[in-house]
């Protein structure tokens, strides 16, 4: 099972990866936990350089599709190859969101260049609807303000997909929405 978490920038996601792995762990289920900002130090690099240079929105597009197909031969594969469940931070869905809502670029070249890229896709996409817990003034993507956030969160409702998606209001408090998940995904695991 590979899962996904999709939202904005501190909406908590994370923190609700960790929940889930705990879970996980109690259930005996065999998981890891990535991305492909945090897990390998290529793309922590590639990280710095998106929050630190001033892109445009095809120069971020071309950066995190590169690292987006490494990390897919370097992690993705050998963990479902190992049927290990994925438990993801970010994929896909946060470039249509960020690269074509928030930067603008044009659903053609977003989709051209992802085409280009032989990625698997996620079995369910978790995403977490609700205002940021972070510092708002602290990097280049909160400077942006309030309206490139606001295209974002457009952008994901536009991706949301009922067949897979599964959506929670992080506003209800972490606890309330951990519990939700863990009980939708209960009935996974015994369906798997
Ligand atoms: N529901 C919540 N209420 C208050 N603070 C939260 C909540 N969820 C997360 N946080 C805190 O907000 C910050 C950002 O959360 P994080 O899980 O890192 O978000 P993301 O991974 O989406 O950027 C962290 O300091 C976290 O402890
Ligand atoms: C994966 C991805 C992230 N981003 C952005 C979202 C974040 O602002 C930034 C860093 O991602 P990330 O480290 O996941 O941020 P956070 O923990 O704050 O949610 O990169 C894109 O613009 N496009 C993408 O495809």
């Amino acid at each position: 099972m590979f899962i996904v978490f999709e939202g904005i920038d501190g909406v908590g996601k994370s923190s609700h990866i960790r929940g889930v792995a705990n879970f996980l762990a109690e259930m005996g289920v065999q998981h890891t936990c990535t991305s492909e900002f945090g897990n390998l130090q290529i793309g922590k690099n590639i990280r710095y350089i998106l929050m630190n240079y001033d892109l445009t929105g095809r120069e971020e597009l071309f950066l995190i599709n590169a690292i987006r197909s490494y990390h897919s031969r370097e992690v993705l594969a050998p963990s479902i190859k190992a049927d290990q469940w994925i438990l993801m931070d970010r994929f896909i869905d946060s470039t249509w969101a960020y690269q074509h809502g928030g930067k603008q670029i044009p659903k053609e070249v977003v989709q051209e260049i992802t085409n280009l890229i032989d990625v698997p896709k996620p079995d369910l996409v978790v995403l977490l609807d609700g205002d940021s817990h972070r510092n708002i003034a602290r990097d280049k993507f909160d400077n942006a303000g309030s309206e490139f956030f606001d295209r974002v969160k457009e952008s994901y409702e536009e991706r949301f997909d009922s067949r897979n998606w599964l959506r929670y209001n992080t506003n209800l408090g972490y606890k309330p929405v951990q519990e939700m998940i863990r009980k939708d995904l209960r009935k996974r695991i015994f369906q798997s």
